[in-house]
C-alpha cells in the first residue's frame, strides 16, 4: 500500500514536469497504479488507517506525486447529507483527464488549499474556474465527460495542475493573497 514515504515533496523535479498521456487500451500496470492511488485516498480518509500509517488526508492524488510521470489522477470526495450521513460525492480514477470547457466565473476555497506534496501551510486564495467540463478515460476504458462545479471542480483542477507541473501556490496572487475580487468563496 502507498504511504507518505511514496509521496514526493516540494523540490523534487518530477513535481515540475509535464506528465505523459497513458496509452489506451490501458495497461494492467496503469490500471494497478490507479487502484493503488485510490486505495491511498480511502486509507487517508479513514481515521484509523490514517493514524496507524501516519497518512495525511486528501481528496485527490496525481501520479506525479508518487513519481510517476503519467496523466492519471484519483479523486475521492466525501460529503455529509442533511441527516449527517456521509456519502461519496465523486469517486473515480481519471486517465488522461482534459478540461474541455470552463466558466468565466472563478471560485476559491475560503480556507486556502493544502497539498500532500507540500509540507508547509501556504496561506492565500487559489482562484480557479468555478465550473469545468472534463473528459477522461476511466479504469474500464470508457470515455467519460462530466460537468463539475464548486469543491469538486477545485479538487479536479488542483490534481490536473499536478499533471502540468503546476502547484497550487503558483496561482496565489503574491501581492494580494486574500483579494477575493471577482470570485466566489467556497
Ligand atoms: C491551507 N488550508 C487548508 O488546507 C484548508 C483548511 C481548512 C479547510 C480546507 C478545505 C482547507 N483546504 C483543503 N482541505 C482539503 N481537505 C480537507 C480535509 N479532508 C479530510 C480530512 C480528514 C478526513 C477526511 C478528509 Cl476528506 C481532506 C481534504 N483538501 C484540500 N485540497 C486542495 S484541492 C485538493 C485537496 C487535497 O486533497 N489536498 C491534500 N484543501
Ligand atoms: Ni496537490
Amino acid at each position: 500500500m502507498l504511504t507518505m514515504k511514496d509521496i514526493i515533496r516540494e523540490g523534487h523535479p518530477t513535481l515540475r514536469k509535464v506528465a505523459k498521456e497513458v496509452d489506451t487500451p490501458l495497461s494492467e500496470e496503469d490500471k494497478a497504479l490507479g487502484q493503488e492511488m485510490m486505495e491511498f485516498l480511502k486509507n487517508s480518509q479513514d481515521p484509523e488507517m490514517a493514524e496507524k500509517y501516519e497518512l495525511r488526508s486528501g481528496v485527490g492524488l496525481a501520479a506525479p506525486q508518487i513519481n510517476e510521470q503519467k496523466r492519471i489522477i484519483a479523486v475521492l470526495i466525501p460529503a455529509i447529507d442533511e441527516n449527517g450521513e456521509e456519502f461519496i460525492l465523486f469517486e473515480d480514477v481519471m486517465y488522461n483527464p482534459r478540461i474541455i470547457s470552463h466558466s468565466v466565473q472563478k471560485a476559491a476555497l475560503a480556507d486556502g488549499e493544502g497539498c500532500l506534496s507540500i509540507d508547509r501551510p501556504i496561506e492565500g486564495l487559489v482562484p480557479r474556474h468555478e465550473r469545468i467540463t472534463v473528459e477522461w478515460t476511466d479504469a474500464e476504458g470508457n470515455k467519460k465527460q462530466q460537468r463539475f462545479r464548486d469543491y469538486e471542480a477545485i479538487v479536479i483542477q488542483h490534481e490536473i495542475d499536478h499533471l502540468n507541473g503546476k502547484l497550487f501556490f503558483d496561482r496565489i496572487d503574491p501581492l494580494q493573497p486574500y483579494a477575493a475580487r471577482d470570485f466566489k468563496l467556497l
